[in-house]
């Protein structure tokens, strides 16, 4: 799915508007008729439901939900401001069409701070969406910071009030804090940055079917991995299959008391699908290794760290997990990096190997695949004040590089050599643990094996793990779930996958 700015949906609202065609009310209906079929999905019937509406078509949108609401029996309440009469012709009609409806309360917008709220109460943003042009303040920032308080669900309509569809907002601004997003046809991009996600709450995307020649031509080039890319992406198995079709995996990490990080990046590789697994250890963990996989054979890389690293032909390759950062291990890897042609996966301590020597960045061979946390990102290519910097930065250098880099967040953001970035959405809380990230890197070298390309087993890997984190946590919780049952989970994610795949073709 591709992410849009706040001048581009205006584009996409006016283009479907045209050549649909449709009017402005009929699209504002639909907006709303969406949004009242996912409340009354949702949220319990006996609910009391309080809309507060702005004077912009979000407003409008609020006041036709009211009314949709009502006409379906439930229980709502309507707050607009004084200034009904600036606004747009749809906004302007759907005011009056409360009328229909005289079981609809309708108040100002001050006088909400007086009200006796009901306890079985939701609060609907309807204040500011796309068009949001400034920072909020004065009676509207008192409101806004009035509603945070209450202690009642909040859901925003398109955008939660004070957050820009795609910029980064002041420190300290003021933002309704919704629960709930239901947002309009597209992921903004400000819903997918910690700096003003946080104010979404779970985002719920609607299909207000704004029209699909806009959506393919307009360009953008940043998006989000939805089921459609990966359903493109993943390649179901063929019955006639061997392992020699299935690629060999060489997982390259693991050093004295950090062997942990290997045993999980190449258990990942194995139930990732990959066909021959090798893992290339010190002897320290000769016997942990083959006890805990026996599935993958042993290669011996030094004593208690790495001292040489193999180079195969036909072998796909990550490299960085618990690998330790000893000279000797420095040295080593430096010089596999300049003698290796293929594409590898680069991971923590190999990452931070690279950091410490910026004059091997160009060395990295083309079409790999850079999977730094922030903390590394940092220290490869310097700090940038906001992640929307951040990205920015990673975007440039994965272009100038030539790689791939998979900047792990909350959504991580995998920027490719072409200069495309991808947002995933799928993963959670739980997986901020140590070992997920070797977890990822198994994941990621598997798939590069099994003939993914290189930006393919970027997005298809990052998507995979996150899944199987989503399936861990609904068994345990974000506290207590463990990078190894996420491992356990990928079979559950191909399961999926695979039925549903199935069903499709
Ligand atoms: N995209 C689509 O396809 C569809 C979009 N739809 C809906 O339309 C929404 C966009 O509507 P919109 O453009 O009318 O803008 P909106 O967010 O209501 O606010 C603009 C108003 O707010 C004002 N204002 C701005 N900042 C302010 C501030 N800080 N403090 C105070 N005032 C401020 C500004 O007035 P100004 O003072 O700048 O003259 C203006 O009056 C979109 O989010 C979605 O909900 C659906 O109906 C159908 C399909
Ligand atoms: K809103």
């Amino acid at each position: 799915m591709k992410i849009f700015n706040s001048s581009q949906i205006r584009k996409a609202d006016a283009y479907t508007i045209a050549h649909e065609p449709v009017t402005e009310l009929k699209l504002m209906e639909r907006a709303a008729e969406a949004c009242a079929k996912w409340l009354e999905d949702e949220i319990p019937r006996e609910t009391v439901f309080y809309i507060f509406c702005g004077s912009g078509n979000n407003g409008g949108d609020g006041l036709a939900l009211a009314r949709l609401l009502c006409h379906n029996g439930l229980s709502t309440h309507v707050f607009v401001g004084e200034s009904n009469e600036q606004a747009s012709e749809a906004r302007s009609v759907n005011f009056q069409r409360l009328a229909e409806h005289p079981e609809i309360a309708v108040h100002q917008l001050e006088d909400a701070v007086e009200l006796d709220f009901e306890a079985n109460s939701v609060l609907v943003d309807a204040l500011f969406g796309t068009g949001l042009n400034r920072e909020i303040d004065g009676k509207y920032a008192e409101l806004i910071n009035f509603l945070n308080e209450l202690p009642f669900r909040r859901i925003s309509i398109d955008v939660p009030s004070g957050l820009f569809a795609d910029r980064l907002i002041k420190e300290n601004a003021t933002v309704f804090t919704a629960h709930d997003t239901l947002s309009f046809q597209f992921w903004k991009q400000s819903f997918l940055h910690p700096e003003t996600g946080a104010f979404c709450g779970n985002v719920h995307i609607l299909d207000i079917g704004l029209h699909k020649n806009f959506v393919e031509s307009e360009p953008s080039n940043r998006f989000v991995t939805d089921d459609a890319v990966i359903f493109q992406l993943y390649k179901p198995r063929s019955p006639f299959t061997h392992k020699g079709k299935l690629g060999k995996t060489r997982i390259i990490a693991g050093s004295y008391g950090k062997m942990g990080a290997a045993v999980l990046a190449v258990k990942a590789a194995v139930h990732c699908g990959s066909g021959l697994t090798v893992i290339e250890a010190p002897e320290c963990g000769n016997e942990i290794l083959q006890t805990s996989c026996p599935e993958a054979m042993f290669e011996l890389n030094g004593d208690q760290y790495a001292t040489a690293f193999l180079i195969n032909e036909n072998e796909s390759v990550g490299v960085g997990p618990g690998l330790g950062t000893n000279p000797d291990t420095a040295k080593a890897f430096l010089k596999f990096l300049q003698d290796c042609t293929q594409p590898m996966v680069i991971d923590a301590d190999a990452l931070n190997i690279i950091a410490s020597n910026p004059d091997s960045l160009k060395m990295i061979p083309k079409d790999s695949i850079l999977t730094p946390h922030p903390k590394e990102f940092e220290r490869l290519f310097g700090s940038t004040a906001n992640s929307y910097e951040r990205v920015d930065l990673a975007q440039k250098m994965a272009a100038e590089l030539g790689v791939t880099i998979v900047l792990k967040d909350h959504f991580t953001q995998i920027c490719l050599p072409d200069g495309s970035v991808y947002y995933n959405t799928t993963g959670n809380a739980g997986m901020a643990k140590g070992g997920s990230g070797d977890v990822l890197l198994g994941i990621i070298t598997s798939l590069l094996a099994q003939k993914y390309e290189p930006a393919q087993a970027a997005i298809f890997g990052v998507w995979l793990h996150g899944k199987a984190g989503d399936f861990a946590m609904q068994k345990s919780s974000v506290e207590a779930m463990l990078p190894t049952d996420l491992i356990s989970e990928l079979g559950s994610v191909f399961k999926c996958l695979s039925e549903k795949k199935g069903q499709i073709h």
